[in-house]
């Protein structure tokens, strides 16, 4: 029986269900109105170590990885590391046989010191330095993404028959926010449909490369499977065409994942079976097929823990904000919060969280259903935050970023710690 059979899923005294699309499967009620994260108490993880702090439950995450594997057994799964690049991540993921997908020298240093080898390794980026492409080159990565002309010649002129995919822009909408919709014509990313051929003509034509295949990425947080079906639909098409045969087609990630009560989680059995008929419609002999999955793997893994400091009219205002959590302020991206710790019978009312930081668009949560009696000192436990929380946090108003605790059957330690004054002020040479 797994802890999440044994653990109740409706609160003792009235507590709102847990939606366990969103929670990790280890969530669970806990005596005193507390919350079990992967069999510690939530309140806690809170006393031991402070808050704000981003909790992160490894079996989710490794599950999550294996459905992948499962769904689709003979492809290559990538975890895009952009969505949280830390070291103890890249380990498990690495261990569970996924290969890794990273976009600059920083994230490659941290793959390598986390073991990734080398040959599993994708290297991406519209934007690769020479410093870059050196590590890259350097540490012997298994393929490395080119995104431009000036790439091919930069890259070509460092390496010995470097394996590389060629990034297209297929043209399709991927139906998501437009500061992460990607594949549409006019994108900043890759080469455009038209420029293929002459991309694959002097890739062929340069002694430093060796084409390994085609890649795309339509955007992130999609849920459309018809927008994906397309892109695999054209990019096999473009493969067919190709001069030489290549044995990879990368169809990047960007599986949507549920972030608010009542949504679903991404189709992954939809999205293979009919990205699988396209491609062995459009390819007598297919590709092996690349997903690199970011969000989907890491997102519902994560929770974020947060102090309430103070209460005003329709505000509960916690000890982080935007400098852990920007996704509000950059997409508008919504989220839910419920109190952890103390049993309450008080009437539910809509309030907004919002940090701590000087700007009105600092929100965390907005218009969520709290207990009317919440007052400073309740912790508050925002789910979905294991993705591009970690990995966009900043220093803003120099707060330091919140630890990242890994937590697993009842054991809990730290991943990423605590950014301290000591850390913000090292850089302030002046
Ligand atoms: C090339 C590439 N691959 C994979 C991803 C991962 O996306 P997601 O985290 O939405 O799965 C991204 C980010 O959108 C990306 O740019
Ligand atoms: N940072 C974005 C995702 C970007 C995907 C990277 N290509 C987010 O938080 O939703």
């Amino acid at each position: 029986m797994t802890l999440a059979e044994l653990l109740p899923s409706v609160g003792a005294c009235g507590e709102p269900p847990l939606e366990e699309d969103l929670w990790p499967a280890g969530t669970g009620f806990a005596a005193g109105g507390d919350l079990l994260f992967a069999g510690v108490a939530m309140t806690q993880l809170a006393a031991r170590f402070g808050t704000p702090c981003q909790l992160l439950d490894e079996n989710e995450v490794r599950r999550r990885a294996r459905a992948f594997q499962a769904a689709l057994p003979e492809a290559e799964i990538a975890f895009a590391g952009k969505a949280l690049p830390c070291r103890a991540v890249f380990r498990w993921l690495s261990a569970e046989g996924l290969s890794v997908d990273v976009c600059s020298a920083g994230e490659l240093a941290c793959a390598l010191s986390a073991g990734v080898p080398a040959e599993r390794i994708l290297f991406h980026g519209n934007v690769k330095t020479a410093e870059d492409l050196k590590a890259a080159v350097s540490a012997g990565v298994g393929r490395i993404v080119l995104d431009s002309f000036d790439e091919i010649e930069q890259l070509g002129a460092l390496a010995i028959a470097q394996p590389v995919l060629i990034r297209v822009i297929p043209d399709v909408d991927a139906h998501t926010h437009p500061a992460i919709t990607t594949g549409t014509a006019g994108q900043k990313f890759g080469f455009p449909l038209g420029s293929v051929p002459r991309a694959v003509e002097r890739v062929l034509a340069h002694p430093g490369l060796r084409l390994a295949g085609l890649h795309c990425h339509i955007g992130s947080q999609v849920r459309s499977v018809a927008a994906y079906e397309e892109a695999a639909r054209r990019m096999s098409r473009l493969l067919r065409a190709l001069p030489v045969r290549v044995e990879q087609l990368d169809l990047g990630g960007g599986f949507a994942a549920p972030y608010l009560p009542g949504e679903r989680p991404f189709d992954l059995a939809g999205f293979v079976q009919r990205i699988r008929a396209a491609v062995n419609y459009e390819c007598a002999r297919p590709p092996k097929l690349t997903l690199e999955p970011g969000r989907s793997i890491v997102a519902n893994a994560g929770v974020t823990l947060y102090r309430v400091i103070t209460v005003k009219p329709g505000f509960v205002a916690v000890d982080g904000g935007m400098s852990d959590n920007p996704r509000p302020a950059l997409y508008g991206a919504r989220y839910t919060a419920r109190l952890v710790g103390r049993h309450t019978r008080a009437k539910r009312r809509t309030m907004t969280v919002v940090g701590r930081h000087c700007e009105a668009g600092d929100i965390l949560a907005a218009d969520v259903q709290l207990p009317e009696d919440i007052h400073a000192g309740d912790l508050l436990a925002v789910p979905v935050t294991g993705a591009y929380h970690h990995a966009l946090a900043s220093n803003y108003n120099l707060v330091g970023r919140p630890p990242l605790i890994g937590v697993r059957d009842g054991e809990a330690r730290t991943l990423v710690r605590r950014e301290t004054e000591e850390d913000l002020l090292r850089r302030d040479v002046g």
